[in-house]
């Protein structure tokens, strides 16, 4: 009988689900930092954090990590409860492992020797099979043996990325990652920890300020407001339906209307009160619904940014193509959120 139960328990369990944060809470006096978080995770699944400075994304990081204690809620890892760190010689749960911008590797080893030292106390036959993995899937193997300092931006952020890797975790937290990085590197290391994440059966959060990094890299973006998720969802549904204007600003420009305005100049009834529309979703064409005159074309790099005149209102659309100020367009509306 007791056996049986034990199976209906263990059946009911998602095995696969690596990270769950319930109701997290942490406050330094009386500044609430973190307030009400709850999420979880799957293994391969990357989460992105995106909000504004001060929102609160590196608190929770090291909360999940264990280098804060929080004054309430529950972490769950691989389905175990996560100690909170009082009492602990070295904080955190062993298959955490956290990536900060200020914890450099070590000085005055080579890259190799930092991931290496990781796995100090494994056998020799385990530890040189790893690095090698390692050093292989982060892209490391040519520059093994350089010092940090005679390394790149790029090859450090992922030598410090293989350290945390060494001892196989199930949970990658990585703080601000792609910053400091150019346009290759970054895009590189992208890809790179969504092979890890993938190859090393893991789980990932990352840190970012720029919601380019997000599309293409995380399967879900929490948006931060003030220490509270405010919109947790697919990147691009976050991107294309935020939930109000604070979300749609962290993650990008738009252009919005009251209701009536909306629905006298577009057609479009909306049931909130406003409507929202990207600059994005908005074709110029021949056989565009609407009419509009240009009255600024601003360059932005590779596009431009066309002001659209419609009666008393502007309104913002990106553009490839050439056009000057005065010329009259025609152009539809491909997507819009209703907003309150
Ligand atoms: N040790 C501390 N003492 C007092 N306030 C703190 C402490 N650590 C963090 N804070 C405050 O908590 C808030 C959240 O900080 P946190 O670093 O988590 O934000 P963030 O969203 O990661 O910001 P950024 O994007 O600028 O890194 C900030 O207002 C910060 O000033």
């Amino acid at each position: 009988m007791e056996l049986l139960i034990i199976t209906e328990i263990n059946l009911t369990q998602d095995l696969t689900k690596v990270l769950e944060v319930q109701n997290l809470n942490f406050s330094i006096e009386d500044n609430k930092i973190v307030d009400d978080v709850s999420l979880s995770l799957k293994k391969h699944q990357i989460l992105a954090l995106l909000g504004q400075s001060g929102s609160g994304k590196s608190t929770i990081l090291k909360l999940i990590a264990g280098l804060l204690e929080p004054n309430s809620g529950s972490l769950l890892i691989d389905s175990e409860s996560i100690t909170p760190p009082s009492g602990k010689l070295i904080p955190g749960h062993p298959k955490i492992k956290i990536v900060r911008q200020d914890n450099p590797l070590f000085p005055n080893i080579s890259l190799r020797e930092n991931i290496e030292y990781e796995l100090r106390f494994f056998n020799d036959e385990y530890k040189a099979e790893r690095v090698e993995k390692l050093l292989k899937v982060t892209g490391l193997k040519k520059a093994e043996h350089q010092l940090p300092r005679h390394s790149s931006e790029g090859e450090q952020q992922r030598a410090a990325i293989a350290r945390a890797l060494a001892d196989e975790p199930s949970l990658l937290l990585l703080d601000e990652p792609f910053s400091n990085l150019d346009y290759k590197n970054k895009s590189t290391l992208k890809e790179e920890v969504k092979q890890l994440v993938a190859e090393e059966n893991m789980a990932c959060i990352f840190v970012t300020h720029d919601i380019s990094d997000v599309f293409g890299t995380a399967d879900q973006l929490a948006i931060l407001k003030k220490g509270k998720i405010t919109q947790i969802d697919e990147p691009l549904k976050v991107y294309n339906y935020p939930s109000t204007t604070y979300e749609a600003s962290i993650s990008g420009e738009f252009n919005v209307f009251k209701r009536d305005i909306a629905s006298h100049l577009f057609g479009i009834t909306t049931p909130k009160k406003r409507l929202l529309i990207r600059p994005e979703a908005i074709k110029i064409s021949f056989s565009g619904k609407h009419k509009a005159n240009i009255t600024a074309v601003t360059g932005r790099g590779v596009y431009k940014e066309l002001t659209l005149e419609i009666e008393t209102e502007t309104l913002k659309c990106f553009t490839m193509e050439t056009y000057d100020i005065g010329d009259d367009v025609l152009f539809d509306i491909l997507r819009y959120a209703d907003i309150d």
